[in-house]
């Protein structure tokens, strides 16, 4: 299933209602197939009910002395078409059922994908997972063996039942009588399925959140000594899980006993009171054979129906699971019907967007975040937000993306509003690299491609060399088609920044929106960040950061500062540095710790600007083992560093 039609079925895309009506609606979306599975078992279960009968015609020949050739014929004719029937049926509804459990899956997958962010920020990744897993398996032991039990157990049931009636009336109360007792045994403990496969399936899914968590996170787990703690709540979950497996598993271990009793005790009771019969005169021998061969032939399929009945309770506690996240609301991805996304990486038209923020207001829960924000960014500007941890300014990049939505007012990009916009549209024209920078398990090249497959080999060398990692691609064991490891671990906190710096540039976006990583980089990869994002702003780019660090600050054209969800101030870095105290005291503080405060003019600094601007980070990154190289880079951040001392109003502060 590909990407268009995925989501491109979004809005046509069948929901279904909790519970065994939801999963027999999925399974009839295959009804055809279901339909010739059950005509050829169908056949295959008349042919084995026909065993009996035969059988029956067998003992009276002998018995009478007839010859037996036709009636051996006919009765080894009976068994292979039996056999091959039943077989093929089985085939194909075992195989339907894996295709009904596929589609479940991807359809699941492609809902997890097309999920609204807020979706993901409410759940937990490891539970979904378990549900795109554990609960998927469940479903096939259901829609597979399931439907193939049921036909064949009922047909076989409800036509033993007219051909037993057909022999003895009197021993069919009696059968009847008995398994009804067994059956109703049955009933009583059905009930403790459902809250059983609950807890099983949730401990599980709870089970997978932890080791989620923790291996996301495992550096931080060993660093913490905090193995053991998570390694008590694996426990605890596996604990769970175990002890709803086992109460299952009693559930279970009552079932199949109660219902083989019914049948070795109807068979006595038949056998007792059939001889009885036979010996009044009232049955012959061979009825009795038939009767008791028919209820032979019961006891496998009434076993499997009563397996069954606990399956498909498990079962459906697992569908709901999944068709809780099948009926979530998805993001609105296409305006229409499926468009081909942009893989080629060439510029999108129209050049460097404007971005507008009117009156925009927005919290996550009942919180506010942002409170009447109004600004502008003029196209092909480079604009910084600062403002205090949590003033929101993630958020507003999270805005443009429409990864959420403002709660009132409203966002603009060249004047239409994001939230009229088909959202393929929208993000094709926007670069985003979130402060994590995450890199995707896989190559170099493929991370860089990402979002551009189609790329051709001279676009992804050039914006290598853009970002400065030419040097490290040359270096590595198989250059762009080395791996990066699982979640780029692999790479250093830098070399994971250029390459998602390098991805999105690869689009040639007309928005590109940095949110600057808060951990100090070296010296190298600060002056590869001021370069990279002074190069990106043009008539082709529009350039927004969040930014952490003084070196992007003092090269934006504005600067925006964010405090208290609301917009204190913007101007450039000298009308802040005047106006601004909000501005002055995160410069003292927040923006860059130890960094600047405002102090006289060095005429020096000004010298070291021009040092600074005459260094290419791009050749030093080509060489970035090389000591000489390595200090080069150290002495032009210091050149910067004075420069910084040259700006009006600012000097060092001392550690
Ligand atoms: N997905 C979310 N759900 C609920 N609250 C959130 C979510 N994301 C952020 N917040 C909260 O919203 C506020 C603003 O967060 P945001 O990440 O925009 O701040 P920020 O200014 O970028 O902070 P920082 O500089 O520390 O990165 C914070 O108080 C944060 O706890």
């Amino acid at each position: 299933m590909g990407a268009s039609t995925t989501a491109g079925g979004q809005s046509g895309r069948p929901t279904y209602p909790p519970g065994l009506r939801g999963l027999a609606r999925f399974a009839a979306e295959r009804r055809a197939a279901l339909l010739v599975a059950f005509l050829l078992i169908l056949v295959a279960d008349a042919a084995t009910l026909a065993q009996p009968i035969v059988t029956g015609h067998l003992l009276d020949a002998v018995i009478g002395r007839h010859s037996i050739v036709r009636i051996v014929a006919l009765l080894v004719l009976i068994f292979v078409v039996g056999a091959v029937l039943s077989g093929i049926g089985g085939f194909v509804l075992s195989r339907t059922g894996e295709a009904v459990v596929r589609d479940l899956r991807v359809r699941l997958g492609a809902h997890l994908l097309y999920l609204r962010i807020a979706e993901h920020d409410r759940r937990r990744s490891g539970d979904l997972l378990s549900r795109a897993s554990g609960d998927t398996m469940m479903v096939r032991s259901i829609v597979t063996t399931g439907p193939v039990t049921a036909v064949t157990g009922a047909i076989t049931l409800i036509a033993s039942l007219v051909l037993m009636a057909r022999i003895d009336l009197m021993l069919l109360g009696v059968t009847v009588a008995t398994m009804a007792v067994s059956f109703g045994a049955v009933f009583t403990v059905l009930p403790r399925v459902k809250p059983a496969a609950l807890q099983t399936q949730a401990s599980v899914g709870r089970l997978i959140a932890v080791l989620d968590r923790s291996l996301r996170a495992i550096r931080t787990v060993k660093a913490s000594r905090a193995e053991e703690r998570e390694l008590r709540e694996i426990e605890e979950q596996a604990a769970g899980a175990y002890s709803g497996g086992l109460k299952l598993s009693r559930i279970q271990s009552q079932i199949t006993p109660a219902i083989t009793l019914g049948v070795h005790g109807s068979f006595l009771v038949v056998l007792g009171l059939g001889g009885a019969q036979v010996a009044a005169g009232h049955l012959t021998i061979s009825q009795l054979i038939s009767y008791l061969l028919y209820l032979t032939t019961l006891a496998v399929p009434l076993v499997s129906v009563g397996q069954l009945m606990s399956d498909l309770q498990r079962g459906l506690v697992s569908f709901n699971r999944v068709n809780e996240i099948l009926n979530l609301e998805l993001e609105p991805v296409f305006a229409g019907p499926a468009q081909e996304l942009e893989t080629v990486a060439h510029a999108a038209p129209g050049g460097a967007a404007e971005i507008t923020f009117e009156g925009v207001e927005f919290g996550y829960s009942d919180r506010r975040i942002l409170d009447e924000v109004s600004f502008r960014v003029t196209p092909g500007s480079h604009t910084a937000v600062v403002g205090p941890s949590g003033a929101g300014k993630s958020t507003l990049l999270a805005l443009v993306e429409r990864f959420y939505e403002a709660d009132a007012g409203r966002v603009l990009i060249d004047g239409r509003d994001v939230t009229e916009m088909p959202l393929n549209e929208l993000r094709r024209m926007i670069a985003y690299v979130e402060q994590e920078t995450p890199v995707l398990a896989g190559t170099v090249g493929a991370n860089i491609r990402y979002a551009c497959p189609d790329a051709s080999d001279e676009a992804v060398d050039a914006v290598v060399a853009q970002v400065g990692l030419t040097g490290l691609v040359r270096r590595l064991p198989d250059g762009l088609d080395t791996d990066v490891g699982d979640a780029g671990v692999l790479m250093s906190g830098g070399e994971r920044q250029r390459i998602a710096i390098a991805r999105a540039l690869l689009g040639q976006p007309r928005v590109l929106l940095l949110d600057e990583a808060t951990s100090q980089l070296d010296a190298l990869n600060e002056l590869a960040m001021r370069d990279t994002v002074r190069n990106a702003a043009g008539p082709r780019c529009t350039v927004v950061t969040v930014a952490h660090r003084l070196s992007t600050v003092v090269e934006a054209d504005k600067i925006i500062v964010l405090a208290g969800g609301r917009v204190a101030g913007s101007g450039t870095h000298q009308e802040l540095l005047a106006d601004s105290t909000v501005y002055q005291e995160l410069v003292q503080g927040q923006l860059l710790p130890a960094a600047v405060v405002p102090h006289g003019r060095d005429a020096a600094g000004a010298e070291g600007r021009q040092q600074l601007d005459a260094f290419d980070t791009s050749d030093a990154f080509d060489d970035a083992e090389e000591p000489e190289v390595l200090a080069a880079g150290a002495d032009a951040l210091e050149m910067w560093r004075r420069a910084q001392r040259g700006t009006p109003g600012m000097r060092w502060l001392e550690p």
